[in-house]
Parts: C-alpha cells; sequence; structure tokens
C-alpha cells in the first residue's frame, strides 16, 4: 500500500503512484529463486515458446523482451520468428509439435497476427496446460466459473496491483472499459471474484464518463489514447490504464501515451499507474508466473 505521492509537476494534489515496473522487478526475482527451487527437485527448467508472426514493431520489442527476462528468471526462451506470409496450417503445424515437446511448458503466440490468420483457432490450438496466455476456450471457462486455471497476463498484472495498492475490494464500484478477450472480459471477471460490482463499457458506449464518475476503480484497455478525462473520475478513485501508444514528437522522437489523460486524471484519482512504468512490466512478469505455475502443472500434475 505504499507508492509516492505525485510532485507538482504533474500538477496532482495527491494521487500516489503505482509503481508496477518496481512491482514487477520483485515479482521476476520472487520467480527466480522458485525456478531454482524447481529445478532443484525435478532437473527440469521451464520453457517458454513465443511465437511471432510477421514483423510489427512493438511486437518484435515485447517478444525480445519476453525472452530477455524468462532468462533472467532462469527459464528458458524458445523464440520462433516466423514470416507475414505463414500460412494458418504451417501455423497450426508448428502449435501441434510445441504441444507434445516435452522441454516446453508454455506456448504463447504474439497479438495481433498479420490478416488472414485467425488468433481465436490459432491460441485454441495450444493444449490448455501450455497456454500460459489463458486465451484459449478451457482456461477462459475456468476463469468465467471461478476455478483454477491460467489467467491472461495483463488482468493478472493489474490484479496483483490492486491487491497490494488498494487491497480489500469487497463492495467497491469497478468499471472497465474495454471488453477485449486479452484484457477486459477477463479483468471483469477477476473483479467480479474479489467481490467488486462490475461494469464493462465498449469503447462506443453511450456516456462512459457518468460510468466512471460512480466508479472506486477505473481500468481501461480500449488502445484510444487519452480517452479517460479528469472529470471522469470521481476524487480518490483507483485509475489503472492499460493502454500504450506510440505518438511523435517533433524531431523525430516519440514518446508512451496511455488510454488515461495523466495529468488531466492525476489530481482526482487516488492512486494511478503511468505509461510507462506501471501495468506494461507486469504483464511479462506474470508470462514468468504463468510459464512456471505450467511446469508446476505438468511435471507435478497438480493444479496451479
Ligand atoms: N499473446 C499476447 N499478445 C499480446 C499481449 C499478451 O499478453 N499476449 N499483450 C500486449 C503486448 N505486451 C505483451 O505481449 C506487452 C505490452 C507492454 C509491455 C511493456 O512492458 N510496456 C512498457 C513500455 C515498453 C516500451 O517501451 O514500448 C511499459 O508500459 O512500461 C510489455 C508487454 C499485446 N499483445
Amino acid at each position: 500500500m505504499t507508492g509516492p505521492a505525485l510532485s507538482d509537476a504533474h500538477g496532482s494534489s495527491g494521487a500516489r503512484l503505482i509503481d508496477g515496473k518496481g512491482f514487477a522487478a520483485r515479482l521476476t526475482q520472487d520467480i527466480a529463486t522458485e525456478v531454482s527451487a524447481f529445478y532443484d527437485r525435478h532437473r527440469i527448467t521451464p520453457g517458454l515458446a513465443v511465437v511471432l508472426v510477421g514483423n510489427d514493431p512493438a511486437s518484435e520489442v515485447y517478444v525480445r523482451n519476453k525472452a530477455l527476462q524468462t532468462h533472467r528468471a532462469g527459464m528458458r526462451s524458445f523464440m520462433h520468428m516466423l514470416p507475414a506470409t505463414t500460412s494458418q496450417e504451417e501455423l497450426l503445424g508448428l502449435i501441434a509439435r510445441l504441444n507434445v515437446d516435452p522441454e516446453i511448458h508454455g506456448i504463447l503466440v504474439q497479438l495481433p497476427l498479420p490478416g488472414g490468420l485467425d488468433p481465436v483457432a490459432v491460441t485454441n490450438a495450444i493444449v490448455p496446460e501450455k497456454d500460459v496466455d489463458g486465451l484459449g476456450v478451457v482456461n477462459a471457462g475456468r476463469l468465467a466459473l471461478g476455478l483454477p486455471g491460467i489467467v491472461p497476463c495483463t488482468p493478472l498484472g493489474c490484479l496483483l496491483l490492486l491487491r497490494h495498492y488498494v487491497g480489500d475490494m469487497r463492495g467497491q464500484h469497478a468499471l472497465v472499459i474495454g471488453a477485449s478477450n486479452l484484457v477486459g472480459r477477463p479483468m471483469a471477471q477477476l473483479l467480479l471474484q474479489e467481490g467488486c460490482t462490475v461494469t464493462v463499457a465498449h469503447i462506443d458506449t453511450r456516456d462512459t464518463a457518468a460510468l466512471a464518475r460512480q466508479a472506486d476503480i477505473v481500468v481501461v484497455a480500449t488502445g484510444v489514447r487519452e480517452l479517460v478525462r479528469g472529470d471522469w473520475i470521481r476524487p480518490g478513485a483507483t485509475v489503472i490504464d492499460v493502454g500504450i501508444s506510440r505518438v511523435s514528437l517533433p524531431g523525430g522522437r516519440t514518446r508512451l501515451v496511455g488510454d488515461v489523460k495523466f495529468d488531466e486524471v492525476a489530481p482526482h484519482a487516488g492512486l494511478i499507474t503511468p505509461v510507462p512504468g506501471g501495468v506494461g512490466p507486469m504483464t511479462i512478469a506474470c508470462l514468468l508466473r504463468n510459464t512456471l505455475d505450467a511446469a508446476r502443472t505438468i511435471v507435478e500434475g497438480r493444479a496451479p
């Protein structure tokens, strides 16, 4: 429940910054310790296969970071970089091989996929026990029923931050803006399980601002940059910004912005995640968590 109050430079009257970067670094260290203990017990190093199709520049950065962090946590990383011309059959063939590879405990196909490839069919081709993105129907169904399973990395990261900084969320009103399979839908399920009253808004929901003004917790995952404005936020509310957009600045430089107009929102919020350094780093830390848990399930035969 710590975190610095924002300085006047941010135009804030005292919202605390949620330090996702620091939290993710500690989580990764803990996972490295657990990976080492797992190796001592079984003489097995968990292995993560990451599949990237095409050359989306942001995805290339994310998969490189995934490989780096996987090594840092003491696990094995297997990268499969495929051309954008890869057919659905070729991709499904690779997944079928990874599904039965004993060195692989987690499989992730980086999203978005190039046009012509069906992300639902592809993610559902991964066997549920290696589906470390938690996006297949088995893990998504388990989450919807409140059963143990693999939870998608970004919503899991948001949940860990909320549990740490907010604590008990029972009775709080949570608004999730954006209903994607990757973030919004699983996030809503997790908040329900925490005892929140949950509203889910679409990008084009009428008067999302009015819904936000009633919320104690606002999680935004729309990809619409700076959608959430200062007057949307009830004083003291917790704001979790999942969006990451790169905007061009004069002189060829770029900067990252989220789905929240930070300088306007921070003075109203009680707690807020920055972009960068908020939810993003938690996504990769939770992928490592899910990979180790998947290895445990496969090797020790126990549920995560
Ligand atoms: N199969 C998946 N595809 C995608 C996922 C996912 O969880 N599974 N999530 C996103 C992208 N993503 C991981 O893949 C991701 C996004 C952001 C970050 C991150 O650390 N962001 C940093 C800034 C990094 C930068 O400088 O660009 C931050 O916010 O501080 C990590 C992973 C879509 N695809």
